[in-house]
């Protein structure tokens, strides 16, 4: 049967050339080459089918997962895959597994906290996946605090020896993820005690299961924490506990590169700061920006397709009625999302390149950029996955009813993002970091220190502090100096009111506890900074391709002055605009959507998305959703018959008790 794109008059609108368009959304020719290639192999292979998902008992769901994550190594083997192919091949299979964990934080962790000699040993059995890793820090009592971690590793100066033990029910570590079932090894997060004496968090390299026959070894008790959020979803995953009587493992175990101990029990803390113990987290933190792109941009892309097929009112003379998205009001609601998601992927680029600078740095010995790549992290982090979760959801709501069906994807897609919101820092926590960056920075304000980076633009804190914008014109909030000078002066600003408010307190400690809910803002506008001038580089780049610029400016626009409309408050608290600017700002906001409205199908195609990827019937690319939602509806488990199990149990009893009655 011939195929029809129910689409095609969306994609013949289009004003700009979708394929270059492609490979500035994947970065480079190149990396637009590997992931198409390896979304088309995975789609193409029925052993990563995932239509099944939400319908599968846990147990299956997790055998599933163990299949699928083996197959997967197996191709990778076969096809001699890069480690840049592999890893895009496991983000396509698309089922959290204990794979992430592996390749996503205890490789990272032994080759950043490790020495040379450790990753001789270490990685090259992880690499081969002889040994399977996690990484346990979080223990039930505490997460976001980490040096109030109480698992302890104990040296035992006779036997050269740790001893690693639980001491209460708290410090059972709990949440690792690909601990529960599969982990035979895990960099866990012990105090180091020495003498008695307590050196604080460490990381040791600790084997949990035997390789032979997967028990745990002696002294370990170790288990799954139990069914998460959503059917399907995270639940792939093997979150888990672990205690530990008093485990030995070799001195040698411990991770030595930020301090080491000697065989005669001395502690050696070397140059390196401390902070580094803390460097796994930066590490994925940033990869969890760019992540946060892959999945907005999923939610997007079905949203998007799925209201330019839907029709509701506006049909006078029996012709046909509106597309949703032709209303200004879904619009309002869509083209803020797509355009965070294309901001969201730019911002990811630059912190992607800002990590591997730092890496650079910190392997010459040279530590003065980590605080900026600490803050940057983790505040884009909390600032991408909020409004990742809650873009997410609102994408669902605009798909109307169709929307909360499991084969929109959508439900499937919010229950296993949500997370993000907590793990690797619970985002506020996190923003409160971001903060303390912000009081530091602002208190050496005048004192002739000369910032760098992010934090540059306080350098003209004389002009920010007091200058108003010159914004006349709606069309003057397309000019990248009027658009930054607004973000600046509100940052700033927000930030120089919290230090001033705190300097009020009877000790600093206590003004940033009373002072945190602005803090927390304060470092929002900070971010939303950072976002807004790295897509603005971006478009003062190199963008080739017809029409390619064009659109980014607008999608530009639209993310900064929408941001500009939600937080219209501060904006105007602070003075950095007027009332009648922002006002002039939802005007041009409004004609930015009609200018993106004709493109806004082909902006998500330049996602290159496979349908099996998307795993939904209302982003299907051809677009054909009523016959393919009414197909699926009968693939449920429920429809297996037509009379239901349970009906002569409970249904039954019940209609005859009514016959009775009704005859009384
Ligand atoms: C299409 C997509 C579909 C989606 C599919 C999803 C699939 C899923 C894939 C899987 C991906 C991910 C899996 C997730 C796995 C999750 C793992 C985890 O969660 S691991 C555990 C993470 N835990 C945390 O993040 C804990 C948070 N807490 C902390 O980081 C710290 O404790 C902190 C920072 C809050 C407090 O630290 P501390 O107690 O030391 O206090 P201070 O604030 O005083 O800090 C001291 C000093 O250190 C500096 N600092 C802090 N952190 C860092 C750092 N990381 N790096 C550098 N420096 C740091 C801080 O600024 C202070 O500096 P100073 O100069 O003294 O002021
Ligand atoms: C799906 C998932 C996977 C995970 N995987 C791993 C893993 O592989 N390895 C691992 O080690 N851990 C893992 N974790 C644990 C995760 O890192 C922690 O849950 C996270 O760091 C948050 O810590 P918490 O649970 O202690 O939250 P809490 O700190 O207890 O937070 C509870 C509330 O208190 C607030 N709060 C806490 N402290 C402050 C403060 N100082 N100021 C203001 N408010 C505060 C928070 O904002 C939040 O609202 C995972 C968690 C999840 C959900």
């Amino acid at each position: 049967m011939e195929e029809v794109d129910h689409l095609a008059h969306e994609r013949n609108k289009a004003q700009f050339d979708v394929e270059a368009m492609k490979i500035v959304w994947a970065g480079s020719r190149h990396a637009f080459e590997v992931s198409d290639r390896m979304s088309r192999l995975v789609a193409s292979d029925p052993a990563f089918r995932k239509d099944n998902r939400a319908t599968l008992s846990r147990k299956e769901l997790f055998k599933n997962t163990l299949r699928k994550a083996a197959y997967a190594w197996k191709r990778i083997v076969e096809l001699h895959l890069s480690e840049e192919e592999a890893s895009k091949l496991r983000f396509f299979v698309d089922e959290p597994a204990y794979t992430d964990l592996h390749w996503g934080m205890f490789v990272p962790a032994i080759k950043g906290q490790g020495t040379d000699e450790q990753h001789q040993k270490w990685l090259t059995l992880a690499y081969k996946m002889q040994i399977i890793g996690c990484y346990a820090q979080t223990e039930l009592g505490h997460g976001s605090n980490v040096q109030g971690l109480e698992t302890t590793a104990t040296f035992d100066p006779k036997s050269d020896e740790f001893i690693i033990h639980s001491p209460t029910l708290t410090s059972s570590k709990w949440w690792p993820g690909g601990l529960g079932k599969v982990s035979t090894h895990a960099v866990i997060y012990a105090r180091l005690i020495i003498d008695g004496r307590d050196h604080g968090v460490h990381g040791f390299i600790v084997q949990l299961r035997s390789l032979d026959d997967h028990l745990p070894l002696p002294g370990i008790t170790i288990g799954d924490i139990g069914m998460k959020f959503g059917n399907g979803a995270y639940n792939t995953m093997d979150n888990g506990v672990l205690q530990f009587n008093h485990v030995r493992i070799p001195r040698n175990q411990m991770l030595m590169r930020v301090s080491q101990v000697t065989r005669e029990g001395k502690y050696v803390q070397s140059d390196v700061p401390r902070q580094l113990v803390y460097g796994t987290m930066v590490y994925v933190r940033q990869t969890i920006v760019s992540d946060a792109s892959s999945a907005l941009s999923r939610a997007v892309c079905v949203a998007v397709r799925y209201s330019a097929v839907r029709r509701q009112f506006g049909s006078q003379d029996g012709g046909p009625e509106t597309q949703v998205i032709d209303y200004k009001t879904q619009q309002s609601r869509l083209f803020p999302l797509l355009a965070s998601a294309y901001a969201f992927r730019f911002v990811g680029e630059w912190l992607k390149w800002l990590y591997m600078d730092v890496t650079k740095r910190l392997q010459a010995n040279e530590f003065s950029t980590l605080p900026e790549a600490h803050a940057c992290t983790a505040g884009l982090k909390s600032l991408t996955t909020t409004a990742t979760a809650d873009g997410i959801e609102e994408c669902r709501k605009l798909c109307g009813g169709h929307g909360y069906l499991c084969s929109s994807g959508l439900p499937e897609l919010f229950a296993v993002y949500v997370p993000a919101c907590t793990y690797e820092g619970d985002n506020t926590v996190l923003l409160l970091q971001v903060a303390r960056f912000l009081m530091k920075t602002v208190s050496q304000l005048g004192s002739g220190k000369q910032l760098v980076g992010t934090t540059a633009y306080m350098q003209r804190a004389e002009h920010l502090m007091q200058c108003t914008s010159d914004v006349r014109s709606a069309e003057d909030w397309l000019k990248p100096s009027f658009i930054l000078e607004a973000f600046e002066a509100r940052a700033l600003r927000l930030a120089v009111t919290c230090a001033k408010n705190i300097s009020k307190a009877p000790n600093p400690e206590e003004g940033f506890s009373q002072l945190s809910p602005d803090l927390a803002e304060a470092a929002v506008a900070h971010c939303q900074l950072i976002v807004v001038s790295k897509f603005i580089d971006k478009i003062q780049g190199d963008i080739d391709g017809m029409g390619l610029k064009e659109q980014l400016q607008a999608l530009c626009g639209i993310y900064a002055l929408s941001l500009l409309h939600k937080h219209l408050g501060e904006f105007l608290s602070t003075g950095c605009i007027t009332p009648k600017q922002a006002a002039l700002a939802n005007e041009k906001l409004r004609s930015l959507y009609a200018k993106v409205r004709p493109n806004a199908v082909a902006l998500v195609d330049a996602f290159n998305y496979t349908d099996h990827f998307l795993g939904s019937i209302l982003g299907r690319y051809d677009g054909n959703v009523y016959p393919k939602l009414y197909e699926e509806a009968w693939k449920d488990p429920l429809n297996d018959s037509v009379v239901p199990d349970g009906y002569h149990e409970y249904v039954r009893p019940l209609l005859k008790q009514q016959l009775r009655t009704a005859k009384l």
